[in-house]
């Protein structure tokens, strides 16, 4: 009931074991508290929160236009409604070193359990269009050192993430994955990779576990969980798998409300009341006190 019943300190030790084991952790991207609650029901092994859909759902593009308040808040009301960890996109930190070092304590208040940051100019784009730039290595290595030396929780997880496939090639991209480990990243997200080898040159040269974004409609394949895992893949994101399915579903209920004039041919489609209930716990608000949330679902 109200919130998840484990602390941000228990999420991050959760966290940091399922970085540490030998199979592959599987984090959606939650486009709102409510979500998080069914993937956690589902049986996922975390919660991703993305930057793409905190924009999206804002009605904004991925461009950094976003604040560190906006995310942190949005952030901590999903990590809040679940048991999981919840690793957050920090974008590049919402500015320069100094920023990051904020970022991190911001996002640690929060209840997050990890945050990656990348090495994209500000303002960063979203890592699948065209046209992005890297900064330098001194200021990408900076930000990840600030952030490592800012945070208070030891085991709150800073993922670097590096954008550099796309700007300088695969090489280049696992030298600045090098550098920002020995910065003292714990984990490294290579956006944009091409291919399956790919995964699996990056993952052997770092000593650290690797994240693998599968976005639809973007640069690279969907891979399945089986073949990530093979290349050594440690955790997977699915960052707007959510946001999309929802948004493709609403589209299509509004056409269908314009076409027959009811949603009745919607009804199988939908999340009952039943369900919303039990993902919400109503029963448990019920069991505090009927006279305040005590329900019965009359229709089936
Ligand atoms: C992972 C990502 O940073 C995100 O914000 O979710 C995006 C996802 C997307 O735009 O599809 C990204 O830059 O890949
Ligand atoms: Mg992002």
């Amino acid at each position: 009931m109200l919130y998840s019943s484990k602390t941000p300190a228990e999420k991050r030790v959760a966290l940091r074991q399922a970085l540490a084991g030998p199979g592959l952790v599987r984090f959606p991207g939650a486009f709102n508290p409510l979500s998080a609650r069914l993937i956690e029901s589902k049986g996922f092994e975390g919660v991703y929160v993305s930057g793409a859909v905190i924009s999206a759902d804002l009605g904004l593009p991925d461009i950094g236009l976003t604040t560190l308040t906006e995310v942190a808040t949005r952030a901590g009301q999903i990590a809040r409604m679940t048991d999981l960890p919840s690793l957050v996109d920090a974008d590049t930190g919402f500015g320069e070193p100094l920023n990051a070092a904020r970022t991190v304590q911001t996002l640690e208040d929060a209840g997050l359990a990890g945050m990656h940051l990348e090495d994209q100019v500000n303002p960063k784009r979203c890592g699948h269009l065209d046209g992005k730039s890297v900064v330098d290595l001194d200021t990408a290595v900076n930000r990840i050192k600030a952030a490592v030396d800012a945070r208070r929780d030891a085991n709150f997880v800073v993922m670097a993430r590096t954008d550099m496939r796309a700007v300088e090639g695969f090489a280049a991209a696992v030298d600045r994955a090098k550098a920002l480990v020995d910065a003292g990243a714990d984990a490294v997200f290579p956006e944009a990779l091409e291919g399956l080898a790919e995964f699996e040159a990056m993952a052997e040269a770092l000593d650290v576990p690797i994240l693998a974004n599968m976005t639809e409609f973007g640069k690279g394949r969907l891979h399945t969980q089986d073949e990530l895992r093979d290349a050594g893949v440690r955790m997977v994101i699915y960052p707007v798998t959510l946001l999309r399915l929802a948004m493709g579903e609403a589209e299509r209920g509004l056409d269908e409300i314009i076409a027959s004039g009811t949603q009745e041919a919607l009804l199988d489609r939908m999340q009952h009341r039943r369900d919303l209930y039990d993902l919400i716990d109503y029963e448990g608000y019920s069991q505090f006190d009927d006279t305040v949330a005590g329900f019965t679902v009359t229709k089936e």
